[in-house]
């Protein structure tokens, strides 16, 4: 049998969604929404209704029977720390993105969309490797300041569906190697897969800056710029994330247009977009020590993986540590479908959601 998977993926400012008939896509829309649409919303939750009919309509339009599909399965991020795969979502999992999510993502409304559509048509839906997916030791959580540990926070669904793309287009066993996965987006992060488990990483806040992220800043800077009296809490989350990294230095987040700039001569906008390869490359080294060096293959991904420049500029600095392999793009609504199909083929069972689970962890 094939089976029909709706996959959605919400974003800050756009709605990804696509319809697969096994693994070939047979639909696929991305709803932009404008600020305007978005400001009148007082937060990213009270944007479910408008979101999932948006959804729903253009499904309609394009004569996809919403009764035709076996699954749906979404992106998801504010959870407790869960193990990577698929889990089905379930009222504990809305009641907690709902009222106490650990973290006010987009992403978020995967869930609560999924969950609303698959009860509509009565049938199952899933998230599948949400940003919360930590699989890392204690010895990982360390910071440095007691009570301040580190969160594993990646862009988890795409570097693990990019570490099993690598395996099996290698013809090998995702679970028999050790790979590092950057992830180059609007937001960048690392992780480091040991034998099919993602046991440490370098997350958005920790390591390289991106096109609208600050990443790792120095500490002592950083607290005097908070108590500085220039800024409330707000405004410099929004610093650090948002108004952080390539747009602060450049006022753009498009690494197309800085790649314009640069070959128009800029050596300023060189010097930034050279300043992040270096930065990666010195995160993915950093990773390389967690399993000692022992590393398979080094993937990078993610829509400035499309960059020739990036990549070379990365590449040049890192290859000494083991092969590099290039997936670009974000690939998100395809690792979402193929992590469904795998649930409902029967390759893997979901896990079902328990917060008693985690108290017990
Ligand atoms: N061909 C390309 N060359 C360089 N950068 C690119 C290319 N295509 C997309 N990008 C950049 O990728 C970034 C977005 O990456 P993506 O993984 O789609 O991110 P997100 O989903 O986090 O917004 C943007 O900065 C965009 O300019
Ligand atoms: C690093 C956590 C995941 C995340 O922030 O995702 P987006 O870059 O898609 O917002």
């Amino acid at each position: 049998m094939t089976y029909r998977v709706l996959a959605v993926n919400p974003g800050s400012t756009s709605t990804k969604f696509a319809v697969y008939d096994g693994e070939n896509q047979v639909f696929a829309k991305t709803l932009n929404h404008s600020v305007e649409e978005l400001s009148k919303f007082k937060s990213i939750m009270d944007q479910f209704e408008m979101r999932k009919n948006e959804i729903e309509e253009a499904l309609k339009e394009n004569n996809i029977e919403l009764k035709s599909i076996n699954a749906v399965v979404g992106r998801c991020g504010g959870l407790p720390p869960v193990k990577s795969g698929a889990y089905l979502i379930n009222e504990e999992m809305i009641d907690r993105l709902n009222n106490r999510p650990t973290l006010d993502h987009a992403s978020n409304l995967g869930a609560t969309i999924s969950y609303s559509i698959a009860n509509e048509i009565g049938v199952n839906s899933y998230i599948y490797d949400p940003v919360c997916v930590d699989e890392s030791g204690d010895i990982a959580k360390v910071s440095g300041l007691k009570g301040l540990d580190r969160v594993c926070l990646t862009h988890a669904l795409n570097t693990r569906a990019m570490a099993i793309k690598y395996a099996k287009m290698n013809n090998k066993n995702y679970k028999d190697l050790n790979l590092i996965v950057a992830h180059l987006g609007g937001g960048i992060s690392l992780n480091v897969h040991e034998k099919g488990k993602i046991v440490d990483f370098v997350s958005d806040e920790e390591g390289p800056f991106s096109p609208e992220r600050a990443g790792r800043l120095p500490a002592k800077m950083l607290v005097d710029l908070c108590y500085s009296g220039k800024y409330i809490h707000k405004e410099m989350v929004k610093n650090v994330r948002g108004k952080g990294g390539i747009v602060s230095y450049l006022n753009t987040v498009d690494a197309r247009e800085v790649e314009e700039r640069i070959a128009n001569g800029d050596e300023y906008a060189k010097l930034i977009y050279d300043a992040l390869a270096l930065q990666v490359a010195k995160s993915i080294g950093e990773l390389a020590t967690v399993v000692n060096g022992d590393v398979d293959a080094i993937i990078i991904t993610g829509g400035i993986a499309y960059s020739k420049y990036m990549s070379e500029s990365i590449s040049k600095r890192i290859k000494f540590i083991a092969p590099v392999e290039i997936l670009a793009g974000e690939n998100e609504l395809e690792a979402l479908a193929f992590g469904a199909l795998r649930v409902l083929e029967g390759e893997e069972e979901a896990t079902i959601y328990s917060e008693t689970d985690f108290i017990k962890a």
